[in-house]
């Protein structure tokens, strides 16, 4: 008799497994559970793409010793009862996606940093019975320091396992029919429940070293096609921005909080959303509902409103279950 090695499945009903991933986000709004977080983020190498021997001295003896508290602070005013918004969010989507697609499916989700991790996560599916696993990176826009660094830590997972699982990866969705309708959907709800009626739609994007696109990473590019998209969709032009701008090199421009001040000392009223966000996080409640208020008001504008990420609302959920099941589709 052949021993079963304590990894397998005991009933082997092959399932297919969906692991949601998102960027990652720290346990605690505290110092130390950000710096940690800080820490792991930070030193991907495709995140801050400066040679180790520069950078690590900078991120350890500048960066862990400032932002942390900075950070933790400004956590501090979105934390939730369930958690980070982003983990709680994240977690809500997949229970939702699990309801949609039933039984057959085992639905799961990760952090590509701090928790939950990645390489947990494909353990347990696979010893849930799921042989077949996708992975569902949650970027609109392809990105190497989001998307490519998720293939990256599945990779290097999967690299420790004798018995691999078959993996697919859900591509970006940036020009998906599917995104631009729910994008729609969701803007133009969230303008018909505001008490004013904006004259300036702003998509605000996690920005990215202008560097990046001169050396072929097609992020800028998505980034402009998606709100192209969403404009004619809504049939209303939407400005484009960017938005979190770290570190001293040039970013892409233009920014959002130097958009934001044009357009208030400009008196528009302002309706802005992040499209390139699947869940709400810090960037966007409290960079662009709060602080983005904050500089809004400060430059003497009025009307201003932060509209919410998909989530899982139901526009939202809709997209995630019609993507992820024609990736399925291929294995049936
Ligand atoms: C060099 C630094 C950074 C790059 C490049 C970068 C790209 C990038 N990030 C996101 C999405 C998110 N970023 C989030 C937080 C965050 N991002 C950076 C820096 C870079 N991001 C930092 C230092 C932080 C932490 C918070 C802070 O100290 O300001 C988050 C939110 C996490 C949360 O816990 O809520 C997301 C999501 C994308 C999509 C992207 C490139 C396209
Ligand atoms: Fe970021
Ligand atoms: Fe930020």
């Amino acid at each position: 008799m052949i021993e079963r090695p304590p990894s397998h499945p005991a009933v082997p009903a092959p399932r297919i497994g969906v692991l949601l991933v998102n960027l990652g986000t720290p346990d605690a709004p505290e110092p130390g559970p950000v710096r940690r977080y800080l820490r792991e983020f930070l030193s991907d190498r495709r995140v801050v793409e400066i040679p180790s021997l520069l950078w690590q001295p900078i991120l350890r003896g500048i960066i862990l010793n400032t932002r942390p508290k900075k950070s933790a602070h400004a956590y501090a005013q979105v934390w939730t009862d369930e958690g980070s918004p982003l983990a709680a969010i994240t977690r809500r989507q997949a229970g939702a996606l699990q309801a949609a697609l039933g039984d057959d499916v085992r639905v799961s989700w990760a952090m590509r940093y701090g928790a939950p991790a990645i390489g947990g996560a494909i353990d347990e599916l696979v010893g849930e019975g799921c042989r077949r696993i996708l992975i569902a990176p949650l970027y609109p826009q392809y990105c190497a320091a989001t998307t490519a660094t998720v293939v990256d830590a599945v990779g290097a997972h999967l690299a420790r396992l004798r018995w691999q699982p078959t993996l697919r990866f859900l591509p970006p969705y940036h020009d998906d029919p599917a995104y631009i309708a729910a994008l729609a959907a969701s803007v133009e709800a969230g303008v018909a429940a505001l008490d004013f009626a904006p004259d300036t739609l702003v998509a605000s994007f996690h920005g990215m070293p202008e560097r990046t696109l001169h050396l072929g990473d097609p992020y800028h590019c998505q980034c402009v096609k998606s709100a192209r998209l969403l404009s004619e969709a809504i049939g209303r032009p939407v400005e484009i921005a960017f938005q979190s701008r770290f570190g001293r090199a040039k970013w892409l421009e233009p920014a959002t909080d130097a958009l934001l001040e044009r357009l208030g000392r400009e008196g528009r009223r302002v309706a802005i959303f992040a499209p390139g966000f699947s869940a709400d996080c810090l960037e966007t409640l409290e960079e662009l509902a709060i602080r983005g208020k904050e500089q809004f008001e400060a430059a003497c504008g009025r009307d201003f409103a932060y509209l919410g990420c998909l989530n899982d609302t139901p526009p939202g959920m809709a997209m995630l279950e019609a993507l992820v099941r024609r990736e399925l589709a291929g294995w049936h």
